[in-house]
C-alpha cells in the first residue's frame, strides 16, 4: 500500500468522507472573503440578465476549496455541474463529447486544467470565446473544418499552477480568483462544523491547536481533526482539549506549525548540504528525493506562508525564522559572535 503523508495537501485514500462535509452555497463557504464577495456579484449579475456566468479560474494550492466553490457556485445558479480534469481529457473528441453534452447555462468544471494538452486545449479556445466547436471532419484533401455551435456555458477551471498556463486559455477566464491559505480563526470555525456533523466535542482552545497545525487547509484541518478523535476515543475523554489535540498530533509527528517530517527535510538538506541557500529548485528536489512539482506546489507555498523560505532570484534561501523553529544556530547569529 502506498504510504500518505497525514499532511498530504492533495486527497488521500480514505479522505472521501469529506466529500460529504462540502458546504452547498456561498453562505456555508468558511473564508475567502475577497474571491466569495466578487463571485457573489457577478453570480448576481448573470442571474439577472439570464445568462451564463463568465468564465472563472479558480488558483491557489491544494485542499483550499477549488472543486467545493466550483460545486457551490453551480448551486448558486442553479445549473448542472460537469466535474472533469485535465489529464482525463486526453483528446479534442473527448472535450466534444463533454461539451456537446452541456444545457444551457451549465456549468462544466475542469480540475487540474495546466494539465490540458495542445490539441485539447486548442478546441477549447473557440469553445471558451464563441461557444462553438471547430471540427475537423474526413481526412486528406477532402478534409474540412465544421463549425458546431455549442449552448452558452460556463467554464470553472481549477489549477494549483497558474504561472503553466498558457496566455491565450487565462486571458479567456473573465473571472480569476485567487484562494489563499486559510487564518487558523478561519479552520477553527471549519474544524467546528465539522466536529458538529462528525458528533464529536471539541472545545475552543482543541480546535485551535488542531488549526495551528493544519497547514492553513481545509482538508487537512478535517483529516488531523478525525485522528485526533480516536486519540480522545481511547483515552475516554468525552471533549478534545488543546492538551489531548496537542498530544496526539506530537504522536503523529505534526510539530507546532504543522510542519512533518519532509518539511522539516526541506529546511535541513538547505541548511545542512548548502549552508541555508541560496538554492535551485531542482537541487532540492533532487537532494530529498521528491520531484519538482511537489517542492513546488506542496512543501515550498507553505514554508513560505511561514516565512521559513524566501525566493530569490538566485534560488531558495532558509531565513533565521526557520532555523529558531529547528533550534538550531543561524548562520547570523554566528557572524555576530565572530565580531567579538
Ligand atoms: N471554505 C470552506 N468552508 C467550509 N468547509 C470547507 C471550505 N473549504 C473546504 N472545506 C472543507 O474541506 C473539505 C476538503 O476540501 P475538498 O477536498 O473538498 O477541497 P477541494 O475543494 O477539492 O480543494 P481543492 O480543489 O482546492 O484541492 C471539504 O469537504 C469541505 O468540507
Ligand atoms: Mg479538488
Amino acid at each position: 500500500m502506498e504510504e500518505h503523508r497525514i499532511v498530504e495537501t492533495g486527497p488521500i485514500a480514505g479522505d472521501s468522507w469529506q466529500y460529504s462535509l462540502r458546504p452547498h452555497y456561498l453562505k456555508e463557504y468558511i473564508g475567502q472573503q475577497k474571491v466569495k464577495q466578487n463571485l457573489e456579484v457577478f453570480i448576481q449579475a448573470a442571474k439577472l440578465r439570464q445568462e451564463a456566468l463568465d468564465h472563472v479560474l479558480l488558483y491557489g494550492p491544494p485542499g483550499l476549496g477549488k472543486t467545493t466553490m466550483a460545486g457551490i457556485i453551480a448551486n448558486e445558479l442553479g445549473v448542472n455541474l460537469r466535474i472533469t480534469s485535465g489529464p482525463a481529457i486526453e483528446r479534442p473528441g473527448d472535450l466534444a463529447a463533454l461539451l456537446t453534452n452541456l444545457q444551457e447555462r451549465d456549468l462544466l468544471f475542469i480540475d487540474e486544467i495546466h494539465r490540458l494538452s495542445h490539441s485539447v486545449e486548442e478546441v477549447l479556445y473557440a469553445a471558451m470565446e464563441d461557444y462553438a466547436l471547430d471540427i475537423v471532419i474526413g481526412k486528406g484533401p477532402s478534409a474540412r473544418s465544421v463549425r458546431i455551435d455549442l449552448p452558452p456555458f460556463t467554464l470553472v477551471g481549477a489549477t494549483t499552477q497558474v504561472g503553466r498556463l498558457a496566455p491565450p486559455l487565462r486571458d479567456r477566464f473573465g473571472v480569476i480568483c485567487r484562494l489563499e491559505f486559510y487564518r487558523p480563526e478561519e479552520l477553527v470555525l471549519i474544524i467546528k462544523r465539522t466536529a458538529d456533523i462528525l458528533n464529536v466535542e471539541i472545545d475552543d482552545a482543541g480546535a485551535l491547536e488542531v488549526a495551528r497545525r493544519s497547514r492553513g487547509t481545509p482538508r487537512i484541518a478535517n483529516r488531523l481533526l478525525k485522528r485526533v478523535r480516536d486519540f480522545a476515543q481511547v483515552a475516554g475523554e468525552q471533549t478534545i482539549s488543546s492538551a489531548l489535540a496537542g498530544k496526539a498530533l506530537d504522536r503523529l509527528e505534526v510539530d507546532a506549525c504543522g510542519l512533518d517530517r519532509t518539511d522539516r527535510r526541506v529546511l535541513q538538506v538547505i541548511i545542512e548540504k548548502f549552508g541555508g541557500g541560496p538554492v535551485g529548485l531542482d537541487t532540492i528536489a533532487a537532494a530529498i528525493s521528491e520531484s519538482v512539482d511537489a517542492v513546488e506546489d506542496v512543501y515550498e507555498p507553505f514554508l513560505m506562508q511561514l516565512g521559513f523560505l524566501n525566493r530569490t532570484p538566485r534560488g531558495r534561501v532558509v531565513t533565521e525564522a526557520a532555523y529558531a523553529h529547528l533550534g538550531l544556530p543561524s548562520p547570523s547569529e554566528g557572524k555576530g559572535s565572530s565580531l567579538f
